[in-house]
């Protein structure tokens, strides 16, 4: 069906520190987010009429929440766009696995609409939508690995060395916005600045492992003993930490080899994906 396909590449957090809390309940967060070169595939098919409609389902996904599609209506209601689409997901991120996939395809969404609804829109203004669709969505419009603030829509690009990441999603989805309400996760976390995190990571290893943490993971695996499971496999044999909200668990190597051969150790039945880290979205120079 489709006129245009791209990729909507998933996304780590790096580490992830929970530093306060805004007046209307969401968290201010620092984190660093890395883009991965695997992600849901999506296929668009402009249509001369207004009518915005998806082609399959994706699994678990209703019409209403379909992020694909608020992102299409959205753009469409604030450029006062008189043309359609119909959007098809292949879908390969995982479910509330942290890994940013609604939110990836909602900002691909918005990148590859404003090219061929020829909309020309600014990034800045994308952004500005964006965080109206959640809070990871202004990241992937934005579109380079970055330092992020606020909660999640400051952001600063860096640069990240290349490498490659072991990601394991237990089965079990979590859901963001039941962590973020949990009484006993750290708010206060002293805030840092870039700097120290790219003193850190200089020379050391990719994925800087070592440096800050996840202040979600302590609750998420209290909660899910799918992920603590997880946790305890990796101690052993890398250093691993949770992206996002969970459930997916994450450790960086510096050669794909590497990566293979932990990932030949896995347990049978565990669900794994090997992703090489990515400098920018893939979409950028297409939706400028
Ligand atoms: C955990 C992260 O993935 C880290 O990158 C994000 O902070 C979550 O981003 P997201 O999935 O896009 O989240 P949203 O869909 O915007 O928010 C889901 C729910 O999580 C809570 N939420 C989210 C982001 C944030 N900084 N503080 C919050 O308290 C809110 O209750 C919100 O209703
Ligand atoms: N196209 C889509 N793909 C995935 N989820 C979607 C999509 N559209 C809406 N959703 C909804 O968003 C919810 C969160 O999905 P997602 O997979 O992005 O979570 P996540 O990986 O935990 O995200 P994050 O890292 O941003 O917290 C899903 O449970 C689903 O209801």
């Amino acid at each position: 069906m489709s006129d245009f396909s791209c990729l909507a590449p998933a996304k780590l957090n790096l580490f992830l520190h929970i530093t306060g809390r805004r007046a209307d309940g969401y968290h201010l967060l620092q984190t660093v987010f890395q883009l991965l070169d695997y992600g849901d595939t999506l296929h668009f098919k402009v249509r001369a009429d207004p009518t915005i409609a998806r082609v399959a389902a994706v699994s678990g996904v209703s019409e209403a929440s379909d992020l694909t599609l608020r992102a299409a209506r959205t753009l469409q209601a604030y450029a006062g766009c008189p043309l359609g689409v119909e959007i098809k997901v292949e879908k390969r991120i995982p479910l509330g696995a942290g890994l940013g996939g609604g939110s990836s395809d909602a900002a691909s969404t918005l990148l590859a609409l404003n090219r061929l609804w020829e909309l020309n829109l600014s990034r800045a203004q994308l952004q500005d939508l964006a965080v109206s669709l959640g809070a990871d969505v202004p990241f992937f419009v934005f579109g380079y690995n970055a330092f992020a603030q606020g909660i999640g829509e400051q952001l600063q690009a860096v640069e990240l060395p290349l490498g490659y990441f072991l990601v394991v999603t237990p089965a079990v989805q979590v859901a963001t916005t039941e962590i973020f309400a949990t009484r006993e996760l750290t708010r206060d976390t002293k805030i840092i600045k870039i700097a120290d995190f790219l003193a850190a990571q200089r020379g050391s290893a990719v994925g800087a492992d070592g440096f800050g943490r996840n202040d979600m993971q302590s609750v998420v695996a209290r909660k899910y003993a799918e992920v603590a499971q997880v946790l305890d496999w990796f101690k052993a044999i890398a250093p691993a930490r949770m992206t996002g909200s969970g459930a997916s668990v994450f450790a960086a190597f510096h050669s794909r080899e590497e990566a293979l051969s932990v990932q030949a150790a896995l347990p049978d039945g565990w669900h794994s994906e090997i992703a090489a880290s990515l400098e920018s979205h893939p979409l950028l120079a297409f939706a400028s």
